[in-house]
């Protein structure tokens, strides 16, 4: 069987794989023409996330069931085990309806080093049976029985051959990314003291028995840098959400956020001012007459949209933030017309521009490509260089290029995650 990487260049990804799976790309791969095809991705992930919540439709987790006798939703499971269920699901549904071929869209997206070889095994098995098709964007991931790699750019095949040759030709057309001068001093200091945040013994439950997290002991202090990470499940979010305000389950728990003890009367509004956060999710709240230049002063006030009217100073520290990165004679286009990793840049320029104390990374650089991977990676990077803010980047994988002070593991047991800082 021959099974094929594509990373397709040009924008438009939807539709092009709407078109292979019709069969409609077969100019391209006249091999699929009148073949029936079915897809894996987040997106499809998502449809039954969605059919859930407003149809009550478990299809993918029928067979789950909690210790109350209901079935569980497939938001309650991690990344990783929802991807597993969907694949059951697709390949059960390929026998009753005879798909020739699956489609893979970034089947590693939010997985962590453990599940992907989990799944890559998986997919191995697969391959046997059926013909996949692997539309990639990180050359690491691409499969391991991947035959061709094929490099499609404005509806032509720009190159086609295996993954030895697809180096020598991508990498050698990639430039380094350079940044115009250095980070902006920023307008207001925001005084806080050390720790910013500490953890003494915090412990999550869910479902009252089921125990996330394990006696978290963890400091973070000015202007560091740190890693969390941990397998899929492991726990990361929940450990996040306890900080940036919105889990209940924080309460009765001793965490200290910027001096205070969590609960003790803080508003979410008091913490948004002290934290930047950024998680690609974010994009999807933005409309679509959004400026690039609203979506950065729109960080002073940490609104969703702008409301109020920024006055100079800020609309002059936001053009140096856009001329850093290249986008200052952008500033009036629609920010939602941009490239994947500058709706990023522009998002964390937008969690920055108020200088806070903490910054939040959850997971930036999911689904971006590798050039755009180093590109975040370095604008990262020189946020840690040049500013005091401190930063927690959360990720299951180590990336490479970044330059994290510390990491904080988190490594699951029967009883919960236990942290270790690395
Ligand atoms: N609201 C919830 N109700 C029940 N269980 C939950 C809920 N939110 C998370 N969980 C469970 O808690 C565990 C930890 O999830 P969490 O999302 O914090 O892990 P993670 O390390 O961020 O995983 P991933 O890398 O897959 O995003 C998982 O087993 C998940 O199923």
């Amino acid at each position: 069987m021959n099974h094929i990487a594509v990373f397709n260049k040009s924008t438009g990804q939807t539709n092009f794989i709407k078109n292979l799976l019709a069969g409609n790309e077969q100019n391209l791969f006249p091999e699929f023409k009148n073949k029936k095809g079915a897809l894996f991705s987040s997106s499809v992930l998502e449809k039954y996330i969605k059919e859930e919540l407003h149809h009550d439709d478990f299809t993918l987790t029928s067979n789950c069931v909690d210790g109350n006798g209901n079935i569980r939703s497939l938001t309650s499971f991690s990344s990783g085990q929802q991807k597993k269920m969907l694949l059951d699901f697709l390949i059960k549904n390929s026998d009753n309806h005879k798909v020739d071929f699956l489609v893979l869209d970034k089947p590693y997206d939010c997985l962590d080093v453990e599940k992907q070889a989990e799944l890559s095994e998986y997919l191995i098995e697969i391959s046997k049976t059926i013909t996949l098709v692997q539309v990639f964007k990180i050359r690491d991931e691409v499969l391991p029985f991947i035959g061709e790699v094929y490099l499609v750019a404005d509806e032509c095949i720009e190159f086609k051959g295996d993954l030895k040759k697809y180096d020598s030709y991508f990498f050698k057309q990639q430039k380094p990314y350079q940044f115009k001068g250095d980070l902006p001093g920023g307008l207001h200091k925001i005084e806080v003291t050390n720790p910013l945040v500490k953890f003494t013994d915090v412990n999550i439950f869910y479902e009252q028995t089921r125990q996330i997290v394990n006696n978290i002991n963890w400091e973070i202090n000015k202007g560091e840098f740190w890693h969390l990470k941990g397998p899929n499940g492991a726990g990361k979010t929940s450990l996040l959400t306890m900080i940036t305000g919105d889990n209940p389950k924080a309460f009765g728990e001793n965490i200290i956020l910027f001096g205070k003890l969590k609960g003790s009367g803080e508003t979410v509004w008091d913490l948004k001012k002290k934290i930047g956060y950024f998680s690609p999710s974010l994009t999807q709240f933005f409309g679509k007459l959004f400026t690039v230049q609203h979506m950065v002063l729109s960080g002073f006030y940490d609104s969703v949209g702008l409301y109020e009217t920024p006055t100079g100073h800020q609309i002059n520290e936001a053009d140096k933030w856009l001329d850093l990165v290249g986008l200052k004679d952008k500033k009036q286009h629609y920010f939602v017309r941009l490239s994947p990793e500058l709706q990023r840049i522009v998002l964390i320029i937008r969690a920055m521009v108020k200088q806070p104390p903490l910054l939040i990374l959850d997971e930036p650089t999911n689904e971006l490509d590798d050039y755009a991977t180093a590109m975040l990676t370095a604008f990262i990077n020189k946020i840690h260089k040049e500013t005091n803010t401190a930063i927690l980047y959360v990720s299951h994988r180590i990336l490479q290029g970044l330059q994290p002070d510390k990491i904080y593991q988190l490594i699951p047991t029967e009883n919960g995650s236990v942290g270790k800082v690395l």
